[in-house]
């Protein structure tokens, strides 16, 4: 099965048993609706269960886009994606 295929088919499965994702120290988010698809993955809705300020951008945004890609992805060859770290630092 395509990892994309194999991807919303796990998150539909868990849909109300998705636990939240946190990645590289990152905040924590519970997983939400689809926003669309891209060239390394799928895109949902990320809504932060501790903390974050409403009507902020960045770090501290109560709403975020969660991009899931397949461990096997070639975005993934040299370890998993670090983008949060580098928005983090963009951001400020
Ligand atoms: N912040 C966002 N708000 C709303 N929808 C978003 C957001 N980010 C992504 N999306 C949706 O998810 C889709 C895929 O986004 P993504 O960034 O993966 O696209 P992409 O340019 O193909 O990137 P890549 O090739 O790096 O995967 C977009 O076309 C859009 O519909």
């Amino acid at each position: 099965m395509e990892p994309d295929k194999q991807i919303a088919n796990t998150l539909k499965i868990h849909q109300h048993h998705q636990p939240p994702v946190q990645v590289g120290g990152s905040p924590i988010y519970k997983v939400e609706r689809k926003l669309g698809k891209g060239g390394f993955g799928q895109v949902f809705v990320g809504r932060r269960v501790f903390g974050g300020t409403v009507c902020i951008s960045g770090p501290g945004a109560m709403e975020v886009a969660l991009k899931f890609e397949h461990k096997n992805s070639k975005g993934c060859s040299y370890g998993p994606p670090y983008e949060w770290q580098v928005y983090k630092y963009v951001c400020y």
